[in-house]
């Protein structure tokens, strides 16, 4: 089991692209949304070098406070890679077409974080079950999505809730969520709401982060409010 705590209410995954077109690096675009108040990262690079999405995750682990979970996108081998160059990085985030959890899980050891895309009944109950001990599982798309061409359909509200009620694992929602999601989102039993434009492609990603986060949580954190 991992030893690290893990709050994964407010989860931002990262898009170069998008940061880019916005005139800010991924580091600096996690900076400002941590500012904001996301308690989770995924580092997501469909692009980049082996080379490049280690710089990238450095970079990132570099400007991240404790309390915030670092995850690298289907890249096993730059999670690695980052925790020998000693980066705080907590675990691995992959998907049905990536390699399988065991395999992740022997390569990524007992405390890291593995988190998994589940779309269906059948995948979901596959995850709970499996022998790899599955941390989470991300569940999408909730709404359609121009960041990910080959994301599953749209789930809707009332999907993912019949969907997050069946899955054993917390579960975080994604695809086109916003921040008039959350609450829904928080009062069906999800572990949290993860976004990629919403945040990379914001004016202001500290403003747009800070309004998932009081979304989430409410005003009860007197630093959102
Ligand atoms: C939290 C979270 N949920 C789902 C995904 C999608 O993962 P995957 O299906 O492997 O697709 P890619 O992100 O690799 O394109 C995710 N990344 N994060
Ligand atoms: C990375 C990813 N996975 C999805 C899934 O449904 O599994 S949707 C998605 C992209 C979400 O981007 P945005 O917040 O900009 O809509
Ligand atoms: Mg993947």
């Amino acid at each position: 089991m991992t030893t690290t705590p893990v709050d994964l209410s407010v989860y931002l995954v990262t898009d170069t692209a998008q940061c880019t077109a916005r005139g800010r690096s991924v580091a600096e675009t996690v900076a400002l949304a941590v500012a904001g108040g996301v308690t989770a990262v995924q580092i997501r690079e469909k692009h980049a070098t082996g080379r490049e999405f280690l710089r990238t995750v450095l970079e990132v682990a570099d400007v991240l406070p404790e309390r915030v979970t670092l995850i690298v996108n289907d890249r096993v081998d730059v999670y690695l890679a980052a925790r020998s160059a000693g980066a705080r990085v907590t675990g691995v985030h992959v998907g049905q077409s990536d390699l399988p959890p065991a395999a992740v899980r022997d390569m990524i050891g007992e405390h890291a974080v593995l988190g998994l895309s589940a779309a269906t009944p059948d995948q979901l109950r596959a995850a709970a079950e499996d022998p790899a001990r599955v941390h989470h599982v991300g569940i999408g798309a909730l709404h359609a999505t121009r960041t990910k061409a080959d994301a599953p359909a749209p789930l809707g509200h009332a999907g993912f809730a019949r969907l997050a009620r069946l899955s054993g694992l917390p579960a975080v929602a994604i695809g086109g969520v916003t921040p008039a999601d959350l609450p829904f989102l928080r009062d069906s039993g999800a572990a949290g709401a993860a976004a990629v434009s919403g945040i990379c492609a914001a004016e202001d990603p500290r403003a747009s982060a800070r309004a998932y986060a009081r979304a989430w949580f409410g005003t009860r954190n007197e630093s959102l409010a």
